[in-house]
């Protein structure tokens, strides 16, 4: 198989030759400005010392700080952060936002941890990276199995080392430490915007439209609950134990529920169960994966029967399975649009952490619609400009705006 980053280029490229960009710039963003890995070690609950391994990448920092989170996955690789860090680079072109891309991960299935053991990873990735995160050079956000717990101790982190309260160096944190409104939905609010664009271009009525969401953590949760609240069906849901089902929809704040008491959505009553492979290829008019990379892959996606595909994941589709359903007809909103609600909120808290000056929910919603409904339209005309996929079309919009910002920064 490919490997990810170099997977990852493939739509850079193309849109790279559709608008001719200079090919010093393509040269500039083919690798990461900065990679760091780093070995963290912890004093377990037991006595033993144990030491993880951790990385953050910077891609790109034409446009300004690098930004992205923090993911502690047991599958974490230098070559995931990257990508994961290409991909920061174009969703925050796309938004209009001054960041360039960044993202960090640690090597630990965090199911293993108590929450002392936690902290103290959380705290040691923090004083390893120090050196080169900071409000004006790389701001970090959370991501798969971090939260804002996590984000607030890490800020603590970082306060200590340099002596004094840095909320701006890092998103996503608990509300009365500096954490913004809005910022917990803000991905699958996203996803829902995105969403009802798409359903607005295909002529399609929210009412009579299903959705199926792989994934039920912060982004497929609010994903499932926030198209639910614009009339759509949930037919489908699921997280690592496996999807639950029924063809005439539930609701999802109830599985919710049931989740925060049985660990799981799997057994949610009245739903029967399938696997996290069949929920993708179920007959909906919204499939929304939400956990991780390369779900949709040239093996299933001709098994695909959605209309709309919205990426609440990074990297969800491979290429391969990219020309597949672009062959068929099937709308893709490209992860670098659908899930960039979150930065675009985060963007919002560290304005916030700036200024010391608070915004309500209804203003972050208000102000996180208008940005993202503008960059659905700028995507979607230049995709009717270059007769290309919205994914080659969102980034035809971000190389417009890296090339001229490393122009005009004497880069190239
Ligand atoms: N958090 C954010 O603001 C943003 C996140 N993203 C992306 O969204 C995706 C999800 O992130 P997030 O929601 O934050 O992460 P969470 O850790 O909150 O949730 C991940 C969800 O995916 C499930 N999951 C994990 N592995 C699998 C698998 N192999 N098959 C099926 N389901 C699985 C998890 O199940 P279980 O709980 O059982 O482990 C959980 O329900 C990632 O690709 C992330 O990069 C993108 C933009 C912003
Ligand atoms: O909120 C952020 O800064 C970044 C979120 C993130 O990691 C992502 O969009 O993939």
């Amino acid at each position: 198989m490919q490997n990810i980053f170099e997977m990852a280029k493939i739509p850079l490229d193309k849109a790279a030759a559709l608008i001719k960009i200079n090919p010093a710039a393509a040269k500039l963003l083919a690798e990461p400005e900065r990679t760091l890995e780093v070995s963290i070690p912890v004093i377990m609950d037991d006595g033993r010392l144990e030491v993880f391994t951790g990385y953050r990448a910077q891609h790109n920092t034409a446009l300004g700080p690098a930004k992205g989170g923090i993911r502690f996955h047991q599958h974490v690789t230098m070559d995931e952060v990257k990508t994961l860090s290409f991909w920061m680079t174009f969703k925050s072109a796309i938004l209009n936002l001054p960041y360039g891309g960044g993202k960090g991960g640690v090597v630990v299935d965090p199911r293993n941890l108590s929450r002392r053991e936690l902290e103290g990873l959380s705290r040691g990735y923090i004083q390893k990276i120090a050196p080169v995160i900071g409000e004006y050079v790389d701001i970090p956000a959370p991501d798969v199995n971090t939260d804002s717990r996590i984000m607030g101790w890490m800020m603590d982190e970082y306060s200590k080392v340099y002596g004094r309260l840095a909320p701006g160096v890092i998103t996503g944190k608990p509300k009365t430490i500096g954490g913004s409104a809005g910022r917990g939905s803000a991905t699958g609010r996203g996803v829902m915007f995105t969403v009802r664009e798409a359903f607005k271009k295909l002529g399609i009525d929210a009412r009579q439209a299903t959705a199926a969401v792989q994934g039920f953590g912060n982004v497929g949760s609010f994903t499932a609950k926030l198209l639910y609240d614009i009339g759509v069906t949930i037919v489908a849901v699921s997280d690592v134990q496996g999807a639950i089902y029924k063809e005439d929809g539930f609701n999802p704040y109830a599985v919710e529920e049931y989740l925060k008491d049985h660990g799981s959505v799997a057994g949610f009553p009245g739903t029967s169960s399938m696997d996290n492979a069949e929920l993708l290829e179920l007959p909906v008019t919204v499939l929304a994966p939400c956990a991780l990379e390369s779900q949709i892959t040239g093996e299933n996606a001709g098994r695909i029967q959605a209309k709309i595909i919205a990426e609440g994941a990074n990297g969800p589709t491979t290429p391969a399975a990219d020309e597949l359903l672009d062959q068929r007809g099937v709308m893709i909103i490209p992860d670098v649009l659908a899930n960039a609600g979150g930065v675009t909120v985060s963007y919002f808290e560290w304005v916030q952490n700036l200024y010391r000056y608070y915004w309500t929910e209804k203003e972050v919603h208000a102000r996180q619609e208008e940005m993202m409904v503008e960059a659905f339209a700028k995507v979607y005309e230049a995709g009717q400009q270059y007769n290309c996929t919205l994914r080659v079309a969102a980034y035809v919009v971000a190389l417009e705006r890296l090339t001229e910002a490393m122009k005009l920064r004497g880069w190239y």
